[in-house]
């Protein structure tokens, strides 16, 4: 019988149809080109990513957490700047989203780079310490369920994950929105915000990123 293909599994034989085995530049490319002409969905996308990757060319990050890993783009947009040694953990609560992640991330050729952990980032947050030898993460891209956004940094505070200095980048601040983290974040003298104005992936609708720096 002809098994229906999900998104993530067309999103998969894009990138393995059209891009090079070990380049990444040519995974995420593949993966914007699926997304703009073929099937939307919910990557970082073109726009918001060249933010993000000024954002990690800035920190040079050596330990970075993304909450919400998806098909596993951002990803590697990440890994793909990371410096030798330095360890990416991203966490995915849906099995079926972190089988894809995980062959997307391995045809750009990153595994060595990439830790991918299935399970609700409620759950995995305060295990991070223990179960990676993290002592703090340099930057945290939050792009998981939006009403997670909040509780979640509270938790990474409390497990004193941040350090003076370590950056905050959330996703879709403004569509779909998280309200209670901005409102949170922009307002706690413990955080320098800023943000940066974008459009949602693939779309003209305003969308924008939020870069917050932990005071310690
Ligand atoms: N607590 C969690 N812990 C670990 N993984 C999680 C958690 N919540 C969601 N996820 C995973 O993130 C992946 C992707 N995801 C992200 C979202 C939330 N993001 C969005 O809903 C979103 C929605 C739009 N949109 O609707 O236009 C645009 C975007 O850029 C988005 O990130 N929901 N699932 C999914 O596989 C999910 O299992
Ligand atoms: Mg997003």
């Amino acid at each position: 019988t002809l098994t229906q293909s999900t998104r993530p599994q067309r999103l998969l034989n894009a990138v393995q149809k059209n891009a090079t085995r070990g380049d990444p530049r040519s995974v995420v490319k593949a993966i914007d080109d699926f997304c703009r002409h073929k099937e939307w969905a919910m990557n970082v996308g073109d726009e918001k990513g060249c933010i993000l990757d000024s954002v990690v060319s800035e920190i040079n990050p050596a330990a970075v957490l993304e909450l919400g890993t998806y098909c596993g783009y951002s990803t590697v947009r990440i890994a793909r700047l990371l410096p030798p040694h330095a360890k990416l953990i991203t966490l995915e609560f849906n099995p079926d989203f972190a089988a894809i992640a995980r062959q997307v991330i391995a045809w750009a050729g990153l595994e060595e780079k990439v830790q991918l952990v299935e399970g609700a980032s409620g759950d995995w947050i305060p295990k991070m310490k223990e179960q990676f030898g993290i002592t703090t993460f340099d930057l945290v891209f939050l792009d998981h369920w939006k009403d997670r956004y909040l509780p979640d940094t509270k938790l990474m505070e409390e497990c004193g994950l941040l350090r003076k200095g370590s950056v905050l980048l959330a996703d879709n601040v403004i569509c779909p929105g998280t309200p209670d983290y901005l409102e949170y974040i922009r307002s706690s003298p413990r955080y320098e915000s800023r943000y940066f104005k974008s459009h949602l992936e693939y779309t003209k609708v305003e969308d924008g990123l939020e870069k917050s720096v932990f005071k310690g």
